[in-house]
């Protein structure tokens, strides 16, 4: 077992044996990158997903606050990427950078669970979006749609499994074809776009709360949306230029900012809150159906359908991509770091499909809703965010890599997405914070076989507090679970 590092990883996985000795991405190719796999199901659920608890003056704060806070988490990957270009896959090792083996490894297990998750989420959108034409999948989580859920979710593992490469241009192509039914969306909904229905009631009826809480209802939403923001940054690897990759985030996180603005924004001067929020998903397809009749609706569930085939693809690869770092630098089994013959790291991928399959089973039996999954998914995810901002933090501190004044605006821009992490774990609430407990939980038992392996202690010193904290905070999930005090 040999230990983790750049050029090794480097030249064992195969895309980026493919990135060597083919073209390197440029800037253009790692931007859809950013782009496709930033825009998958979350922005047609937009509309109502947003208006769902906040009114119009609510989701404007919303959006200012989400637009400081992801911009700096993006400029938070732009500077890493800049400042360690020997670090790559920088989800897991920024955070085993920052606070050792264990911490490492629960960011690298919470990206990938989050990842398929995700993916479960993406599953029951699609069967819902098929739901319009075909009643039997109902909202993506009857029987039939699980049933159908699955036939795909196998197709698709068995085409990754025989090695697909290229992942990266298919995924531009996807990215322009999902792009389009979006424009066409934005300027058909600014025809039919009334200022006095995006006035009324601006600051929401009593029943929504205080703008405080509707604010904060909002944001779990705004993070879904946005996760993808570091693609550029799993992919470093095979950029041509280290520069592109920061340059890349950014201008990424532009694009999809000004779409995903447009979308929520203009739908709530075509229809008033409180319609908005009773629409079903993708509630863009009701907002153009009203703009302009029952082909705007068919052509959002198409949109859909396109868009969540390709994050489907992209998602299953960046999750088996998530197990592969931390396998060869010994906090996972080195089974999964095993890859097949076409050099696609087979026990991970089986890994992460039968996970999904596992819980597209649970969403059937426990009627989860594609909101519920998407929550869970986007909770999963603020740990390794919060360590990646953490490191950025660290580094500045260190005046590692950066001269003179330059660290000033390095520390400023990490500790500010820091904060914005904080406050997301905040704002999801105690419920997704416990039941994502539940899923790092077991976690454990990977890391201390990987440990195991190495013949090393799985904890020391403070991470015998960390997982015995978990392990607390899982078992009142499991009990309040159990009891019926919480649910998915
Ligand atoms: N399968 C996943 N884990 N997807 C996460 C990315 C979500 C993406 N931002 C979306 O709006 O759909």
């Amino acid at each position: 077992m040999s230990t983790y590092t750049p050029e090794a990883a480097d030249a064992a996985l195969p895309s980026r044996q493919a990135a060597r000795t083919n073209d390197r991405l440029g800037l253009g190719l790692l931007t859809a990158l950013v782009v496709g796999s930033i825009l998958g199901s979350g922005i047609f659920g937009l509309p109502q997903n947003m208006a769902s608890g906040a009114s119009a003056g609510a989701i404007l704060i919303g959006w200012l606050i989400t637009g400081i806070g992801m911009l700096a988490l993006a400029r938070v990957y732009q500077m890493l990427a800049l400042r360690k270009p020997q670090l790559n896959n920088g989800i897991y090792v920024y955070a085993r950078e920052s606070a050792g083996h264990y911490v490492g490894f629960n960011s690298a297990w919470g990206y990938w669970v989050s990842a398929w998750i995700g993916n479960v989420g993406y599953l029951v959108a699609a069967f819902g979006a098929l739901g319009y034409f075909f009643p039997s999948f109902g909202d993506g989580n009857t029987a039939a749609a699980v049933a159908g859920a699955s036939i795909v979710l196998w197709l698709v593992h068995f085409m990754v499994l025989r090695g697909i490469r290229g992942a990266a241009v298919l995924n531009a192509v996807v990215t322009l074809a999902k792009v389009l039914p979006l424009l066409l969306f934005i300027a058909l909904v600014a025809t039919a776009f009334r200022l006095e229905t995006f006035n009324m009631e601006f600051w929401g009826s009593a029943k929504l709360g205080s703008t405080f809480d509707q604010v904060k209802s909002t944001m779990l939403v705004t993070v879904w949306v946005f996760i993808g923001i570091e693609g550029a940054s799993v992919y470093s690897a095979r950029a041509r230029r280290r520069e592109d990759v920061g340059r890349a985030t950014v201008l990424g996180f532009i694009v999809t900012l000004v779409l995903l603005m447009a979308v929520s924004l203009l739908s709530l001067g075509v229809l008033q809150q409180p319609e908005l929020a009773g629409l079903k998903n993708p509630s863009m397809a009701g907002v153009l159906e009203k703009a302009v009749g029952t082909w705007g609706a068919v052509l959002i569930y198409g949109g859909l359908i396109v868009s969540v085939g390709g994050g489907f693809l992209a998602w299953t690869l960046l999750a088996a991509e998530s197990l592969f770092s931390p396998a060869t630098d010994g906090v996972m089994p080195s089974g999964l770091a095993r890859q097949n013959a076409q050099g696609v790291p087979a026990n991970a991928l089986w890994l992460t499909s039968a996970m999904v399959q596992v819980f597209l089973l649970v969403a059937l039996f426990s009627k989860a809703s594609y909101l519920a999954l998407i929550s869970l998914s986007t909770a999963m995810i603020l740990l390794p965010y919060l360590f990646s901002a953490v490191y950025g933090v660290m580094l500045a501190v260190r005046r590692e890599g950066a001269a003179g004044s330059i660290h000033r605006s390095d520390l400023a821009v990490s500790a500010l997405a820091a904060l914005y992490c904080v406050w997301l774990l905040y704002a999801a609430g105690p419920k997704y914070l416990l039941l994502s407990s539940l899923l790092y939980v077991p976690g454990a038992v990977l890391y201390v076989l990987g440990r195991r392996e190495q013949r090393a202690r799985p904890f020391k010193g403070f991470e015998l507090g960390l997982a015995a904290i978990l392990l607390l905070l899982a078992a009142v999930a499991a009990y309040l679970l159990a009891s019926g005090g919480l649910s998915l």
